[in-house]
């Protein structure tokens, strides 16, 4: 069989794309040096990959931000707005993606949302009256020759026209079809040039396809590739699907002239049934995603093999094995693990020792079961890996209803809070972090090297909440903060304070340009060790007479942005996490903090990609474990929740659900489509739909902010209103972060002065 890859991750192995577009972004590099930097990065991973024994290696799966927004560039799918900046390329690609604020003008950024169920993001792409798409950019091309230069000649890829139709938003009342001439133009255009470079293969992801598809979506998609495929010439054309299955869309697949379809066999693995229902013909190449593009486990080579023979009696097919998706999803490299036991690190497989396993399962797959390489793998899975912690199971197995019922309802207890706090109309507060400056960076690595103690440690990050209550006070924010000096990051640090978690030095996995989060890896049962942080809250509610939130992550977020068990189910890791965080609540209550924030900022983006999988996959146990964090508290004791996310459509319900007494959203960067949802269903927790993006350095003047906040009040009552940022602010420099904060707070006393002069 042939190996291959569906991509390969870009931060590089010590982040080194992320340092240098940081350097770049401050000025101490240039462009050309960055551009050296990245051309080093790519030679080091297409070497890596054909040292392992990859026989098909893809290009321009490397990208300086997003590779929605390298497709949009290369396209000309760029509004107006930033083409009016007059910069160069590499820069305008950069304020698409990150706003731009300076002597060439003002500009917001794209919208950036969710790339399909995982934590990395995509720049949505904006259709307009002006949009003229036309091949105008290189890089897909440049780095195809730069690989053939190296001696590879790669398969190039692109996310495709009807992804990016899909997931584009659309304005001046143009849709789809406006566009679909053009696109097919532009990509044929392309499979032409790489055809005259020398490409063999070209690539083209639609993972939009995984979606549930209406005949409308799929005439679309017949329209384009039809179109396309007529033009390529003798280019062929692998189509790749990921993260889910093409039951509705398979049959239409066939029909039309790819020379190969990519099918995912892990997320999914229905892929099986899909072929029992649609003869796929033998002259395409099947490319079978069958090692798990998204987990760092190893994989069970008996697995592998026997989904491979169950393709092999559905069609003649030649294979190619591949993985699920995109391995950018995972980190680099075990290698640079150094504290992992042998034991454990046995367990576990990161990109590089996935492109192992691919070729070792072509290995065994060409000799036979005796292969030591298939009886060592066998060996490893047939002990179990851990022992489970009964007492705690059981606990879970003898929760009733109760435990998931907060009294009294939400109404009475809101009532109940708002006598008790006294705060004014339009509260203002702030989602938890504050800036994590290289300061306070450095002191954590202080601490990681032994450099200074943990009271050391401690005293610097207390200052550093001294320091941020007293501006906090200063500027009127009513509810405060203590910033998350503590946390690396918001799911990693509960990890670390929980029992049954593992971690890495250098797992790094990119979540949206720069920024990279090292997910902790889920190894055994979860139970509190100890109070988490408490110490945190008590110290900032010590130092001011404002309330204090108390700030945590809830279950479904850590679960969802750490690396599960494939052993038990999410439900009931996600319930262990939700037991230990009940205990953490309810001490942060003992200790007098009045007001809890439980973030789930990952509950909406783990929502299945099919709408039938909804609550029956997902909602129907991850609103309970929310739930169950919370149920135990007294009526007096407010609870918040967080999401980073605004479109919640058709589960606006469940997330009233979460039974939460307020919460706070983002919304400005999107189309403020939630307040639309919030006032369709009469929602009822009170909410801070956020009032700013806190994504982009760029700072938001009073009168935006007023004009977000009588949005805001068109389409919700006041008194249910909180004003607060998007999301936390630990990304940000402190001068935007005070700038941005005194223009919130003084956009309130303004409206908060209109709703009063109105009565
Ligand atoms: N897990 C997770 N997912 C999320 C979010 C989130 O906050 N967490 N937010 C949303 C947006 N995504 C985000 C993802 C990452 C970051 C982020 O800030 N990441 C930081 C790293 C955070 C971190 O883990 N920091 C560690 C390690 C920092 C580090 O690099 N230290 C240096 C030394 C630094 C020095 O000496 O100054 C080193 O180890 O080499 C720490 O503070 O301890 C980054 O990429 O820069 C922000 C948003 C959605 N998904
Ligand atoms: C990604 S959601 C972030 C919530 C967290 N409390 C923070 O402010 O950083
Ligand atoms: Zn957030």
């Amino acid at each position: 069989m042939t190996t291959t890859i569906v991509g390969y991750p870009r931060l590089g192995e010590h982040r080194e794309l992320k340092f240098a577009t940081q350097k770049y972004f401050k000025h101490t590099i240039t462009a050309d040096e960055l551009q050296a930097k990245v051309k080093d990065l790519r030679a080091q991973h297409w070497a890596t990959i054909k040292a392992a024994g990859i026989d098909q290696i893809p290009s321009n799966d490397f990208s300086f931000f997003d590779q929605t927004l390298d497709a949009a560039t290369l396209l000309n799918i760029v509004p107006q707005r930033y083409k009016d900046l007059g910069l160069a390329p590499l820069d305008e690609y950069f304020a698409l993606a990150r706003g731009y604020q300076g002597e060439a003008g003002d500009v917001k950024a794209l919208a950036m949302k969710k790339w399909f169920n995982t934590n990395y993001h995509y720049l949505v792409p904006e259709f307009d009256q002006d949009t003229d798409i036309r091949l105008v950019g290189d890089k897909i091309f440049d780095e195809f020759v730069e690989a053939k230069a190296a001696g590879i000649t790669t398969r190039p890829v692109i996310v495709g026209p009807y992804t990016l139709l899909r997931l584009g938003r659309f304005l001046d009342g143009k849709t789809a079809a406006d566009f679909t001439p053009a696109l097919i133009t532009a990509y044929t255009e392309i499979a032409n040039r790489l055809s005259e470079l020398g490409a063999d293969w070209f690539q083209i992801d639609e993972p939009a396809l995984v979606y549930d598809q209406s005949a409308a979506d799929l005439g679309l998609f017949t329209e384009l590739y039809a179109g396309i495929l007529a033009g390529k010439g003798d280019l062929k054309i692998l189509l790749q699907t990921y993260f889910g299955d093409v039951r509705d869309s398979l049959d239409t697949l066939v029909q039309l002239n790819f020379d190969g379809i990519g099918l995912d066999f892990i997320e999914g693995r229905t892929n099986l049934e899909v072929l029992d229902t649609v003869q796929f013909p033998k002259d395409k190449v099947l490319y079978a995603g069958i090692i798990n593009g998204k987990n760092i486990w190893k994989a069970h080579y008996a697995k592998a093999l026997s989904t491979l023979t169950g393709i092999r009696q559905r069609t003649d097919a030649p294979i190619v094995i591949s993985t699920s998706c995109s391995l950018q999803h995972v980190p680099y490299t075990l290698r640079n693990e150094t504290k992992l036991p042998a034991a454990e690190k046995q367990y576990l497989a990161f990109a590089e020792e996935k492109l192992t396993e691919l070729h070792e399962l072509d290995q065994i797959d060409q000799t036979n079961l005796d292969n030591p390489l298939y009886t060592a793998n066998v060996a490893l899975f047939s002990t179990p890996r851990y022992e489970e912690n009964k007492a705690l199971n059981a606990k879970i197995a003898a929760l009733t209803p109760a435990d998931y019922t907060r009294l009294p309802a939400r109404k009475e207890r809101l009532a109940i809070q708002d006598k008790k706090f006294g705060l004014p109309i339009l509260p203002t507060t702030t989602i938890g972090s504050f800036p994590q400056s290289p300061a306070v960076r450095k002191n954590r690595a202080k601490l990681r090297k032994g450099e200074i103690t943990r009271a050391e440690y401690d005293a610097f990050n207390e200052a550093e909440t001294r320091r941020w209550i007293k501006f906090q006070e200063e500027i009127g924010l009513d509810v405060l903060v203590h910033g998350e000096f503590e946390r690396n990051d918001m799911v990693e640090y509960f990890g670390e304070h929980l029992d049954g978690f593992r971690f890495t030095q250098n797992g790094w996995v990119q979540s949206y340009g720069t920024r990279g989060v090292k997910p902790p890896i889920i190894w055994g049962d979860v139970s509190r060790r100890d109070a988490i942080t408490v110490a945190a809250s008590v110290y900032a509610q010590s130092q001011t007479d404002h309330i204090m939130k108390g700030m945590l992550t809830g279950p479904v977020t850590i679960l969802n942005w750490s690396f599960p068990r494939e052993d038990i189910t999410r439900e009931l890791s996600t319930k262990q996490i939700a037991l230990a965080l009940q205990d953490e609540v309810l001490d942060l209550e003992k200790h007098g903090i009045k007001i809890i924030q439980i973030d789930e900022a990952a509950l909406r983006e783990k929502l299945p990609l099919r709408k039938s999988d909804w609550f029956s996959k997902y909602l129907d146990w991850a609103v309970p474990a929310f739930r169950l964090v919370a149920s135990k508290v007294q009526p007096e004791t407010q609870i918040h929740t967080h999401m980073c996310y605004s479109e919640f459509g058709d589960i606006i319900k469940a997330i009233d659900d979460l039974d939460a007494d307020v919460i706070s959203f983002e919304a400005s960067r999107g189309e403020l489509t939630l307040l639309d949802d919030l006032q369709a269903s009469h929602f009822e927790t009170h909410v801070g739909p956020g009032v700013y993006d806190i994504h982009s350095p760029r700072v938001p003047s009073v009168d935006e902010i007023k004009d977000v906040i009588h949005k805001i009040l068109a389409k919700v009552p006041a008194n249910h209103v909180w004003i607060n940022p998007d999301c936390g602010l630990k990304t940000r420099e402190e001068p935007e972060t005070k700038a941005s904060l005194i223009n919130l707070t003084e956009a309130t006393r303004q409206v908060r002065q209109e709703l009063a002069d109105e009565n």
